[in-house]
């Protein structure tokens, strides 16, 4: 591999161990902003500022209600940007010995003045999005490098000598010779390490999977320099992770196994549903042909669930990054083969959204249709290519009565701006209406579309795990959320330690304190705009809860009631449920059809 940086400063170029005061998070997005946090949370003595462009966004950091909903990322908040008092906590459940906890002063920050923090900060994270190209050279499928480039000249300008450059974002494999480059052009003989550092956080766990990942992943320079850079920001990680999780190789592994991963991860989703396909045509059921292939240690019990396709900002456009990559290498036929997994995606989703219009006998004309659920996932308000969107805009082509929309997570004001954007200017004359509770939003309906797995969509508690394979991975170590972690393991508790304490208090159905610690600041308030406080004040009226508060996000959600909702459908009643949460003998006896993803009964 080539150095990276060889203008002759590397021979100075960090002497001595590397000492990290101040990161820089560039972009305060799904990734920038929890990653930032989680740093900052568990590293008390290094400054954390996210800087991002964008005002509002880094107004709403500031306040009440992030820009972002993440489960347990308001707590990791409450404690690393407000600060926090000090507090005794009792060292096992019912002892009088306890433990103080110090003051902790606030050393998480949030601001627009990019060039002051990147110009600080000893390390820089570039978390800025990296979208597919839509138009021009490569359009459809190279990566639009707009927002990394911008980012990688203001460092250029700004960074002081030595600062390690860090990609945090999802790039092109060999994207860190172009920032090397770019560096250079600026400022010759002035000496920067660049690292890749891929995020592998999944929307909905970001939280946890931060606090507890699989692996770090650091692409280094094989150079002193260039590992002396991966040991300070590997030191920045190892506060919380263990060092065997901490994987260091060359920056080009680095950049490609971050495709690699999405790739693999779409390329199962795929799979399983082209076996969906052939499920629904020869009475196998795909949930039991999922369990029986997810037994083998060789294939593995997860990512199995068939649906109608994967959505999130990431996975399609990551796979078309692979095939651009392959495409430029002049390699069709690997291009092809990755291609075929964004084909199946679409496939999948098409395929259901027809069967729907089929069974409703090819018109919606007149009828009203409800979609149970608009983020591409569960647990999330990020709704970013949510296979959703591109279901309703099919639907409305038959020109229904209505089309309901209702989702746990997203706020309905920002679901209705999304559909807006989507449809253009059709939106003013289509008939959608985005509710705030399911029972409205199903009243009078013909049929129900579920297209997020939503537990609170479920009518049976979900199934058991599919059996993890014998040679599975060892024990997860994420805490049991339902046990005292007390007694902690050292005399001064961790961050993770307080954190699972916290968690475990606050779904104790004694415990009415969203902070049973005592150690919480108060924290700032929000402006008139805030989206979140419009629909909380809104919702006073319709009862309908954001379930933005704290505490409550960890209790067990409330599953709709089916039987309040087919009493109240259309006839026919008709459940299409794409993403397996029905169990359909139980809706049967509610005098409702139901079709399910990957099986052929039809009621
Ligand atoms: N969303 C996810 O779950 C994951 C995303 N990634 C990768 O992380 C990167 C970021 O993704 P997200 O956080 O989802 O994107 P995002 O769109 O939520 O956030 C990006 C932020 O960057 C800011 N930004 C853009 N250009 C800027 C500039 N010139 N100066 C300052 N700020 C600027 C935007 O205003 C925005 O707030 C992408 O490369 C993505 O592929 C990786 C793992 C998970
Ligand atoms: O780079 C990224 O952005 C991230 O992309 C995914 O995370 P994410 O897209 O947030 O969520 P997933 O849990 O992977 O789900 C993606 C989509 O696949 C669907 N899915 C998932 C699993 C499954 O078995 N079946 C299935 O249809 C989900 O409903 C969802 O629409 C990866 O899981 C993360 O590791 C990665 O960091």
């Amino acid at each position: 591999m080539s150095t990276i940086i060889s203008n002759g400063a590397e021979a100075n170029a960090f002497k001595g161990d590397i000492k990290v005061e101040k990161i820089c998070c560039v972009g305060a997005g799904y990734v920038g902003g929890p990653t930032a946090a989680v740093i900052a949370f568990q590293n008390p003595h290094i400054q954390v500022t996210v800087v991002d462009r964008d005002e509002t966004r880094i107004r709403r950091w500031n306040s009440l209600h992030p820009p972002i909903y993440e489960p347990g990322l308001h707590d990791i908040i409450r404690i690393a940007r407000d600060g926090s008092r000090e507090a005794a906590v009792a060292k096992e459940p019912s002892s009088e010995d306890a433990v103080t906890l110090a003051t902790r002063q606030p050393n998480l920050f949030f601001s627009t003045d990019i060039a002051k923090h990147i110009g600080e900060a000893d390390i820089v994270l570039v978390a800025v999005n990296t979208p597919t190209k839509y138009r021009g050279v490569g359009a459809g499928s190279a990566t639009d490098m707009t927002a990394f480039e911008a980012v990688t000249g203001v460092v250029a300008q700004y960074a002081r000598e030595g600062a390690i450059i860090v990609e945090k974002s999802t790039v092109p494999c060999r994207t860190a010779q172009l920032v090397a480059d770019t560096l250079n052009m600026h400022r010759p003989g002035v000496h920067f390490e660049i690292l890749s550092n891929p995020e592998f956080l999944a929307a909905g766990t970001a939280v946890a999977d931060l606090l507890y990942p699989d692996r770090i992943l650091i692409g280094s320079n094989p150079t002193p320099a260039g590992k002396k850079a991966a040991e300070a920001l590997a030191s920045v990680y190892a506060a919380w992770v263990p060092r065997e999780r901490i994987l260091t190789t060359n920056v080009w592994s680095s950049e490609l196994a971050k495709l690699v991963a999405n790739s693999m991860l779409a390329q199962r989703i795929s799979s399983i549903n082209s076996i969906s396909a052939l499920c629904e045509q020869t009475g196998a059921d795909v949930d039991e042909v999922a369990r029986a292939v997810g037994v083998d240690p060789r294939i593995g019990n997860k990512f199995l669930m068939a649906g109608i396709g994967f959505g999130g900002s990431c996975f399609k456009k990551d796979v078309l990054n692979l095939v651009y990559l392959a495409e430029t290498m002049g390699l069709p036929e690997v291009a092809e083969y990755w291609r075929q997994v964004v084909k199946m995606n679409e496939y999948a989703r098409d395929r259901f959204s027809n069967r729907v219009i089929k069974c409703l006998n090819n018109t919606l004309v007149g009828k009203k249709v409800t979609i149970l659920g608009f983020a591409f996932k569960k647990n999330t308000s990020d709704t970013r290519e949510a296979p959703a969107l591109e279901m309703i805009k099919t639907l409305l082509e038959e020109r229904p009565r209505e089309v309901a929309v209702f989702d746990p997570c997203c706020n309905p004001i920002v679901i209705k701006q999304e559909i807006k954007a989507l449809l253009g200017p059709s939106a003013d004359g289509a008939n959608i209406s985005v509710y705030g509770n399911a029972y409205d939003a199903c009243e009078k309906s013909t049929a129900i579309i579920i297209a997020t797995e939503f537990d609170e969509f479920r009518n049976q508690p979900p199934p058991p795990p599919t059996p993890a394979p014998v040679e599975a991975a060892p024990k997860s170590r994420k805490p049991d959320p339902k046990a005292d972690p007390r007694p902690f393991k050292t005399d001064v508790p961790s961050e993770n330690e307080l954190l699972a304490l916290h968690k475990y208090l606050v779904q104790r159905p004694e415990v009415k304190s969203a902070d049973p610690l005592d150690r919480f600041n108060v924290e700032p308030s929000c402006e008139d705009d805030c989206p979140d406080c419009i629909q909380e004040r809104e919702s006073e009226e319709t009862g309908f809860a954001t379930g933005m508060g704290s505490g409550g996000e960890y209790k067990a959600k409330e599953r709709v009631d089916w039987v309040r909702i087919s009493e109240n459908m259309a006839k026919p009643r008709w459940v299409f449920d794409g993403r397996g949460v029905i169990d359909s003998r139980e809706m049967v006896k509610l005098g409702v059809r139901v079709e399910s993803v990957g099986r052929q009964h039809r009621f």
